[in-house]
């Protein structure tokens, strides 16, 4: 084989991958997934020309990232040399305000980077856990991270402020951003598409089991759901989204739960799963005809719409609304619904091509594009590394 990049994106639900051919173009020679983690783990591999290969439910348990990163590299190895791997590149989901490019991943950067755990405390340790793993498993390679939060790095400093005192402010507690990684795929997909105005004032919505909105104005970021950590925002598949921070003050202070408890709490055990007490899984809930699962979906979808409406007046219009990941990507109901709650702002859809999952999903008197865009945080991150030259 020739020289590869492997990518590596470990999410709340899921650990993706792909294998990219060191070259301009990056040629993809095999991509794939182990999806709900936490349930019944999924196995999906494609071969080079996205073709699915394998498609195995992998048991009833919930499995270790540990257990799927083995599961991933042995079905490599199945297919390609591993030797020929020089790099492994990963998303890594918090940058703080240091790390903002892609960045060789040595005992220096990984130190600072397990540093920021307390504030991505469901993603940063298993993303830097993973690290090691690689590196122990594929010894020769170099390994590269890059960050959620270095997209939204530019944004005004009015949007990334709290009301809260200046030395605080000046310690870092500001609202960083998520997602980043595949916001910037989509900006370069709005590039490519519309030119230099990429869609100019758009929202995209990333909706998968972590969820949030980004406002873009010609392909930036200017505003985002989340915030100082990935808790922010939207209500998600196990995290609370927006609380008023009285709720955290009460629940603290009545003497019943330890700082650990309220993180247990806020990132795994509210959101979909906390409200339905069913599943946070969004495709089990909208099958289900249990009363709790529609309240669960009624709220993710009055939030989705609430935020487009505060991110519409950060951006003083629409002109572009995308949906991408999991949820995003694959729920023609849920678009629908939040598509509807939009329509003040002249969002309309068409229902037949939503339905069919059109890349182009808006009805002909909309004057918001209406848009379904695949994200792929594992180009988005083989591409910042061949162009870093690292
Ligand atoms: N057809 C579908 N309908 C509704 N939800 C779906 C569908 N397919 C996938 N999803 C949802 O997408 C979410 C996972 O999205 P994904 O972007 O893969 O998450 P993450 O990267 O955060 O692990 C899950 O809640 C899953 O139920
Ligand atoms: C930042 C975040 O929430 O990531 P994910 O959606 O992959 O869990
Ligand atoms: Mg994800």
């Amino acid at each position: 084989m020739t020289d590869a990049i492997l990518v590596l994106n470990a999410g709340s639900s899921s650990l993706k991958f792909a294998v990219f051919e060191t070259m301009t173009g990056l040629p993809l020679l095999m991509k794939g997934s182990i999806t709900s983690l936490r349930s019944r783990p999924r196995l999906r591999v494609s071969n080079a020309n996205g073709a699915l290969d394998k498609d195995d439910v992998l048991g009833a348990n919930a499995i270790s990232m540990r257990a799927a990163l083995e599961v991933v590299v042995a079905e490599i190895a199945g297919r390609h040399s591993l030797e020929g791997i020089r790099v492994i590149g990963h998303r890594i989901v918090h940058g703080g305000h240091a790390y903002r490019v892609a960045t060789l991943l040595d005992e220096q950067a990984i130190g600072a980077l397990w540093k920021l755990s307390p504030l991505a405390p469901i993603h940063q340790p298993m993303n830097l856990e993973i690290v090691e793993l690689a590196a122990s498993l594929l010894p020769h390679a170099r390994q590269v991270g890059c960050f959620d939060t270095a997209f939204h790095s530019e944004r005004p400093r009015i949007a990334t402020l709290y009301g809260l005192p200046q030395s605080l402010t000046d310690a870092g507690i500001v609202s960083y951003g998520f997602h980043g990684v595949s916001y910037g795929y989509i900006a370069s997909c709005l590039l490519d598409r519309y030119g230099a105005q990429a869609g100019n004032r758009a929202i995209v919505c990333h909706l998968g089991s972590g969820a949030s909105l980004c406002a873009m104005r010609e392909g930036r970021s200017i505003a985002t759901t989340m915030g100082f950590s990935p808790l922010d925002g939207l209500v998600m598949s196990t995290r609370c989204g927006s609380l008023d921070p009285g709720v955290v003050l009460h629940l603290l202070q009545d003497g019943t739960r330890s700082a650990n408890d309220l993180a247990r709490l806020l990132y795994e055990e509210s959101g979909l799963i906390g409200v339905s007490e069913i599943s946070g899984d969004m495709q089990t809930l909208v099958e289900s005809d249990d009363a709790r699962a529609a309240e669960a979906v009624d709220l993710f979808v009055y939030q989705a719409g609430r935020q487009i409406g505060s991110l519409a007046a950060a951006l003083e219009g629409l002109d572009t609304l995308v949906f991408t990941a999991g949820i995003g990507e694959n729920s023609a109901v849920i678009r629908e619904r939040i598509c509807r709650a939009a329509r003040w702002l002249g969002v309309q859809v068409d229902h037949e091509r939503n339905r069919r999952g059109d890349q182009l999903i808006n009805a002909a008197g909309s004057t918001v594009d209406v848009l379904v865009i695949p994200t792929d945080e594992e180009r988005a991150v083989a591409k910042q590394i061949l162009a870093s030259g690292l």
